[in-house]
């Protein structure tokens, strides 16, 4: 079953868009979502969270259109922008009865036990709380009321290290059982490379590629070559930076002839990015 099905979805602001952007992700799977500062993550996922009005595009939730089935799904998913803008002269407590009140199971058992693991205090104000803290109380409120599927928006920035591994560990745990899914967005793919199952890349506007995180970084090559053969793999390269003992560039695997003598290793997650944001002058 399919735990997120985006179909073609379109929105177009003044000065950017997203277009067709499609992607799937199986339930009992933790997906991370990639792309630059501005590439369209928190539009796409308030998109899929009817936050904002979309031109065009089908999105399914769990097995249903979230069109129609809104109010329902709402109790199933779990989401956090990181920041808290309301309440803030509040304790934590006032805020979080507020809120459990909107949610059938909520379980106050687990939200307590998140609070104590995130070391959260509930009678602090939510004004007394740090970037880190509100991140973590977000959590904490999106895994109390027995979401199946959770979409973050980087949940991690923020969070000192310590918290950040504690932080993929619970995800890594949430999912076990097979039952909950997550989306995450995030500039750090160092936190992608520990826990992430898929990967979902944006890059202004569009999906460049979302599939499963080995078969991801496969599709490219790393390459290092001499000056002399620039000329002639320039035109298949996704981008290339120039050094003092020749280039190095990225490529599609499949664009990679084998015969030529170009040493050529598989990029991390970083380099992917970084080549693909250079994309547009083609070469860095
Ligand atoms: N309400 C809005 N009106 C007009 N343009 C907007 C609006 N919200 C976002 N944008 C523009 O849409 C583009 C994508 O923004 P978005 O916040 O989706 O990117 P992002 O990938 O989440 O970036 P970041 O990593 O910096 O959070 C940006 O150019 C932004 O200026």
């Amino acid at each position: 079953m399919l735990a997120l099905d985006i179909k073609n979805l379109n929105k177009k602001y003044e000065h950017f868009q997203l277009k067709n952007v499609s992607f799937q992700m199986k339930k009992g799977y933790i997906m991370g979502f990639i792309g630059a500062n501005g590439a369209g993550k928190t539009t796409t996922i308030k998109s899929i969270l009817n936050l904002t009005r979309i031109d065009s595009g089908e999105i399914h939730i769990l097995g249903k259109e979230m069109k129609k089935h809104e109010i329902e799904l709402k109790q199933e998913i779990g989401f956090t922008f990181g920041d808290i803008h309301f309440y803030t002269r509040n304790k934590i407590k006032t805020l979080t009865n507020v809120i459990k009140s909107f949610y059938r199971n909520w379980d106050d058992e687990a939200y307590h036990n998140y609070l104590r693991r995130f070391n959260l205090n509930e009678n602090k104000k939510i004004a007394e709380l740090s970037t880190g803290m509100k991140v973590k109380y977000s959590l904490a409120l999106a895994l109390s009321h027995g979401a199946k599927l959770l979409i973050l928006d980087e949940p991690t920035s923020g969070l000192d290290p310590v918290a950040r591994d504690n932080l993929l560990d619970i995800f890594q745990e949430l999912v076990e059982d097979g039952e909950i899914s997550i989306l995450f967005s995030t500039h750090i793919t160092t936190d992608l490379e520990k826990c992430a199952d898929y990967i979902t890349f944006i890059d202004n506007g569009q999906i460049i590629n979302s599939s499963e995180k080995e078969d991801f970084i496969d599709t490219y090559r790393l390459i290092n070559g001499k000056l002399e053969q620039l000329d002639s793999i320039k035109d298949q390269l996704i981008a290339y930076k120039k050094n003092s003992f020749g280039f190095t560039g990225l490529i599609h695997t499949i664009d990679l002839d084998p015969s030529l003598d170009i040493k050529s290793t598989l990029p991390n997650l970083e380099e992917i990015m970084i080549y693909f944001s250079k994309k547009e002058d083609s070469h860095v």
